[in-house]
């Protein structure tokens, strides 16, 4: 497993080691002792989540509030997406900064989306499956949505954009009710 600093210390790229033999690959896609000793700390992983979007989707970008605040390990195990963390804590240096990376079935890359962070992502394959781990239960009263054109992200270019109501409606990041 290769850790790959990003611009914010605190976001982290994991690259497995991925076993390829005659019948496919085998690769550890999470081992806690491993993942925490990467980052530093303990977490603990209380939810799974698992979506499919089509292509031109974007879903973010993406938080929960106090006491929600959510870790998030996130893959693409089908199809390629660029992902994005915006860093959203208030005191931080890098307040506003955020990393992307592109994450695919392909690379089996994972990004590391500490607490007090926005997430999104948007699909540039023909379709993608998302799946990912979060360290504090979905809370539909503390969620929140940052406009995703309104953080500085670069994003890759599209034709068309598929967004829900509600992130099509987010209010962007500088009238945004943020994390501690
Ligand atoms: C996020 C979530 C949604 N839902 C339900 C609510 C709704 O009816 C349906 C779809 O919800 P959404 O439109 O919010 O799904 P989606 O836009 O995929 O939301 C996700 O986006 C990415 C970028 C993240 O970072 C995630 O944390 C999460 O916010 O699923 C749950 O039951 N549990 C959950 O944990």
């Amino acid at each position: 497993m290769k850790i790959i600093d990003t611009a914010i210390p605190d976001v982290k790229i994991i690259e497995p080691q991925v076993f390829d033999d005659a019948r496919g690959f085998f690769y550890e896609s999470f081992n806690q002792a491993r993942f925490e000793k990467a980052i530093g700390r303990n977490v603990s992983f209380v939810q799974d989540n698992h979506s499919y979007s089509l292509h031109g989707v974007l879903r973010g970008l993406h938080y929960q509030l106090s006491p929600r605040s959510q870790g998030k390990l996130v893959r693409c195990v089908i199809g390629e997406v660029f992902d994005v963390a915006v860093d959203i804590r208030k005191s931080s240096p890098t307040f506003g900064h955020s990393v992307s990376t592109m994450l695919s079935a392909n690379n089996h890359r994972q990004l590391w989306i500490p607490e007090g962070f926005a997430h999104g992502f948007l699909v540039l394959s023909e379709a993608a499956e998302f799946i990912y781990k979060t360290t504090e239960y979905w809370d539909p009263q503390l969620e929140r949505t940052i406009l995703w054109s309104s953080a500085g992200i670069e994003w890759p270019e599209f034709s068309e954009l598929k967004l829900s109501i509600k992130d099509a409606g987010a209010p962007p990041l500088a009238q945004a009710e943020l994390p501690e």
